[in-house]
């Protein structure tokens, strides 16, 4: 699916600024569905940029509904009705997990209905920080009821079957398509799993956002492990590469290619950080070896897919 495509109905702005610039400044439309927060609203359309964060949108929220502001409430996001919930922390930007959900989610309807099941939730926190869900089910239940007749008389589509299952590598999916590929990878990412392997290559989907995944703790458990033993990870790479060049007795080499700003420096900066940490591992050990720096290869990757699934990918 092309960029144009993931965005299509939404993008508001239009115009000879770069495609960039105008996703950037275009306005887009979020309905926040809160449930029996506010009984007799099925959703609240809020009119919000890529930058707005889910504070900010909460803010808009509340606002327009007039909700009781001495509570605590945060965004939850789903997919799949009846579905796991993803509660966004107050810094993360609704619209841009928006861009990553297929077309169909993203089309604007007409009547109070939807045609998908995504959406975001406004959920009450409780004292002790846990989602309070009472009433709200209930809610969805009434809202999504009319479509679900219409798709048993055959009005309307049926539901695209989600992909379930998460594959930590690529090989292991039971059907191989792009789709089936990049739904994979959106639900892995989704989970804050930005690795993944295809056999000993790994795929890594630029967070733009710091993963506590890297610290000593890391580093020691992926200390002297096969590839595949444990969720996939850079430092896994390194370890491999290691381990291999002492066994070997030979050269090793790791080739990192990617679209600019894809991630090539900063994971170099891991891979290094590993290599080092199991070098002067191995130093104390009176295990001598010198671990020369990785060349970085600059050739232009493949493909970009932090960039695709930003943009809606396979939807
Ligand atoms: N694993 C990661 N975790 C968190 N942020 C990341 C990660 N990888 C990349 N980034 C973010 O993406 C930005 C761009 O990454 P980076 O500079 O490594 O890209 P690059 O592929 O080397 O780009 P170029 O080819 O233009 O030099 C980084 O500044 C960082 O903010």
């Amino acid at each position: 699916m092309s960029a144009r495509d993931a965005v299509g109905g939404l993008a508001v702005a239009m115009g000879t600024l770069g495609r960039r610039q105008r996703l950037e400044n275009s306005e887009f439309t979020v309905r926040v569905y809160p449930g029996a927060l506010a009984e007799g609203t099925i959703y609240c359309p809020i009119s919000a940029r890529k930058s707005t964060t889910a504070a900010e949108a909460i803010e808009r929220v509340l606002e327009r509904l007039r909700l009781d502001r001495a509570r605590c409430y945060v965004l939850a996001e789903v997919k799949e009705f009846g579905g796991e919930e993803w509660i966004l922390n107050p810094g993360d930007c609704p619209v841009q997990r928006m861009l990553l959900w297929p077309r169909g989610a993203l089309e604007p309807t007409t009547s109070s209905t939807t045609t998908s099941d995504y959406r975001f939730l406004l959920r009450q926190k409780n004292l002790d920080g846990s989602i309070h869900y009472g009433g709200s089910l209930q809610m969805w239940l009434r809202v999504t009821e009319e479509r679900r007749r219409m798709v048993e008389r055959g009005l309307l589509p049926p539901p695209r079957p989600v992909a379930h299952g998460d594959h930590a590598d690529l090989c292991g999916l039971p059907q191989l398509s792009e789709r089936a590929l990049l739904d994979n990878l959106r639900a892995r990412f989704h989970q804050e799993k930005i690795y993944t392997y295809v056999g000993s290559i790994l795929i890594v989907i630029n967070p733009f956002r710091f993963l506590p995944i890297y610290n000593p703790k890391y580093v020691k458990m992926y200390d002297d492990h096969s590839l595949g033993d444990l969720e996939p990870h850079i430092y896994a790479v390194a370890d491999v590469a290691y381990h291999a060049m002492l066994q070997r007795q030979s050269n090793q080499c790791i080739v990192i290619s990617g679209e600019s700003g894809s991630g090539k420096t900063q994971s170099t900066n891991f891979l290094i950080h590993h290599l080092t940490a199991l070098s002067q591992k191995g130093f104390a050990s009176g295990n001598q070896k010198q671990v020369r720096l990785p060349h970085v290869n600059e050739a232009p990757g493949p493909r970009n897919l932090s960039a695709e699934l930003a943009r809606g990918g396979s939807g």
